[in-house]
């Protein structure tokens, strides 16, 4: 868009097109830059076709109604959104650095201090939701993407709603980030809270050390191993951080850590020392 001449110039309204960012089931992201102001964005169109067919108009209400009240550095910004007979657009905050699962897989693992960076703002992200009452739901590193000073962005709210709450579609996801109390309904009517997003943290910081998830398996395998809160952690994961993951992977959800006691845990306190917490750990 900025450097390379784009193969054909087509405006969406008040859009330049730039290059493609990636494709998913239901539309396509692209790199765009807003006319007036020329800032540079993300633009998400959706196909109203898609969205219909694959019934998922209802999340896609719920991902533009929550995200665009949220403003904070970990989470990426969705401006507005707007649409045509055929499509629904939302104009999103462009992350420079992509998609952090690729990260993860091109790295294999990640250090102990940039996972624990990670940590610290995934839990700034998560304390300012559950203030707000939005659980997430779909915590990945699929849904989190990078920006340009290397700070990360949690994004699609497509699964996130208000607490508490009781699912009703069936999530046709990965099972790995699922907690014991979404697979195995304990309490009748089998409603859940915050805490869900806890467990995911914990399934997240195991991924982003180990480089796989900890209950990784055949699907029947996995649902048993995530309902006994089942899995080990490998010797070359340091004391500290294993003592953090093992205190977030609790099958009962009451019991697990708080996010305030996952901010002040030794593991992250050590790599997010208070100077760099105010440049990088925290604030985008
Ligand atoms: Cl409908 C739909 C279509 C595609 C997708 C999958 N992605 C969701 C996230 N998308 C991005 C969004 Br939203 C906001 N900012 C972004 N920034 C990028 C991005 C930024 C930079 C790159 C280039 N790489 C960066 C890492 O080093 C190698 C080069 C690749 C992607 N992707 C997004 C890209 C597409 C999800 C839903």
């Amino acid at each position: 868009l900025i450097e390379q001449p784009v193969a054909k110039t087509f405006h969406l309204g008040m859009f330049d097109i730039g290059k493609p960012l990636g494709k998913g089931k239901f539309g396509r992201v692209y790199l765009a830059r807003e006319r007036e102001q020329g800032f540079v964005c993300a633009l998400k169109v959706l196909y109203k076709k898609e969205l219909l067919q694959g019934r998922v108009e209802k999340q896609l209400r719920r991902e533009t109604e929550i995200q665009s009240n949220l403003r904070h550095p970990n989470i990426l910004n969705l401006y507005g959104y707007f649409h045509d007979s055929k499509r629904v657009v939302l104009i999103l905050e462009y992350a420079g650095q992509g998609e952090l699962y690729r990260h993860l897989r091109k790295e294999n693992r990640f250090s102990e201090s940039k996972a624990a960076k990670y940590t610290a703002q995934m839990a700034s992200a998560l304390r300012y939701l559950h203030r707000k009452h939005v659980i997430h739901r779909d915590i990945k590193p699929e849904n989190i993407l990078v920006g340009t000073y290397g700070n990360i962005k949690l994004s699609d709210f497509g699964w996130s709603v208000h607490a508490p709450s009781q699912r009703r579609t069936t999530y046709c996801g990965t099972l790995d980030y699922l907690p014991p109390e979404m697979i195995v309904p304990r309490t009748p009517g089998n409603s859940y809270d915050e805490k869900v997003d806890l467990w995911a943290l914990g399934v997240l910081i195991y991924e982003f050390l180990v480089g796989e998830a900890p209950f990784e398996d055949t699907p029947v395998a996995t649902t048993r191993r995530i309902a006994r809160g089942d899995m080990n952690i490998p010797s070359f994961v340091s004391a500290e951080a294993a003592d953090l993951i093992k205190k977030l992977l609790v099958v009962d959800p009451q019991k697990r850590l708080s996010l305030d006691e996952v901010e002040q845990h030794p593991w992250v306190v050590k790599h997010c020392r208070k100077s760099e917490i105010i440049s990088t750990c925290k604030k985008s």
